[in-house]
């Protein structure tokens, strides 16, 4: 039985589906170990330009398992604080996998994204929710602490640091039209995996190794100390492409013609 599918819907776009609906696709290891091995497999896949993570059902995902009775696999010999480390390694494992792919990810938040599946949102460059989406830091909720698998990092990050703490201290529901206000997603959308597949389409269509540099550019500048000791980084990028690719002078030529332009990534000069 297999929790996680894979669907190629436009050339250059992969969707990854949290199938296990009648759990509202909580993060057990049978659901994450998959998560984690297929994102990796879709980072080396050169065909694939742009991934949507998205869930089936109501839910977009929520958060730790809190039914799975008994030990998890790979834990033997381990006592509960040894495997419920070991859970967290996994979870931290995908939310670092995501950072790390070279591809843009989006998440499409269809339904309930609650505790590790607001992280699980989080960490995705990109989220667009349907109307009926909602969050939650469940963590607090559950008598842990709402910082969990980089939520104190990226979630200010995200929407500034008093509505986190907002989030954060009450765990209460953010419906997704505050989610859009305060800027946790950047659109809403009907139905959102048609949206975020357009959205990964569009990037497919650009030059990847630009998309590629912006991702990682994207992240590095979060965290740069300040502008001026970033800003040199983001030139040396610009440069390489601009040394190392047409594009530049593909997008002037499509620009005075009129027409899209069709970028050549793979011109070494
Ligand atoms: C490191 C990470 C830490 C964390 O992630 S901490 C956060 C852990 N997660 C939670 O606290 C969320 C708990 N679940 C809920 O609050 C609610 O559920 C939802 C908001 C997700 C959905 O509510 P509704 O739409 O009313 O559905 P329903 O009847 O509560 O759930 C449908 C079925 O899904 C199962 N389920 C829901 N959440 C989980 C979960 N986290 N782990 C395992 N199963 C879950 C339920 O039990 C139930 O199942 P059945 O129909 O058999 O009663």
């Amino acid at each position: 039985m297999s929790y996680v599918s894979i669907d190629r819907p436009v050339d250059g776009v992969a969707v990854l589906t949290l199938d296990r609906p009648e759990r509202m696709n909580a993060m057990s290891f049978d659901v994450m170990v998959p998560v984690r091995d297929q994102l990796v497999a879709l980072g080396h896949d050169n065909s694939v330009r742009a991934i949507v993570i998205t869930g089936a059902g109501r839910a977009f995902c929520a958060g730790a398992d809190q039914e799975s009775a008994g030990r998890p696999p790979h834990t033997e010999g381990l006592a509960r604080p040894g495997y419920a480390l070991r859970s967290l390694d996994l979870l931290e494992d995908v939310i670092g996998t995501i950072r790390r792919l070279h591809q843009p990810v989006i998440a499409a938040v269809n339904g309930a994204a609650i505790g590790g599946g607001l992280c699980l949102a989080l960490a995705c460059e990109i989220r667009i929710a349907s109307p009926a989406a909602y969050f939650r830091a469940a963590g607090i909720n559950n008598g842990l602490t709402a910082s969990e698998l980089g939520l104190s990092y990226l979630l200010p990050r995200a929407v500034g640091s008093s509505h986190a703490a907002d989030l954060m201290f009450t765990g209460r529901d953010l419906m997704a039209e505050e989610a859009a206000r305060i800027g946790l997603v950047s659109r809403l959308a009907d139905p959102v995996l048609e949206e975020a597949i357009a959205i990964g389409a569009r990037i497919a269509e650009l030059s990847q190794p630009g998309i590629e540099l912006t991702k990682k550019s994207l992240h590095a500048g979060t965290a740069a100390g300040s502008m001026e000791s970033y800003m040199p980084v983001e030139g040396i990028g610009q440069l390489y492409l601009r040394l190392l690719t047409d594009n530049f002078e593909e997008a002037t030529r499509a620009r005075k013609e009129g027409r899209p332009a069709r970028f050549r990534d793979d011109l070494p000069r």
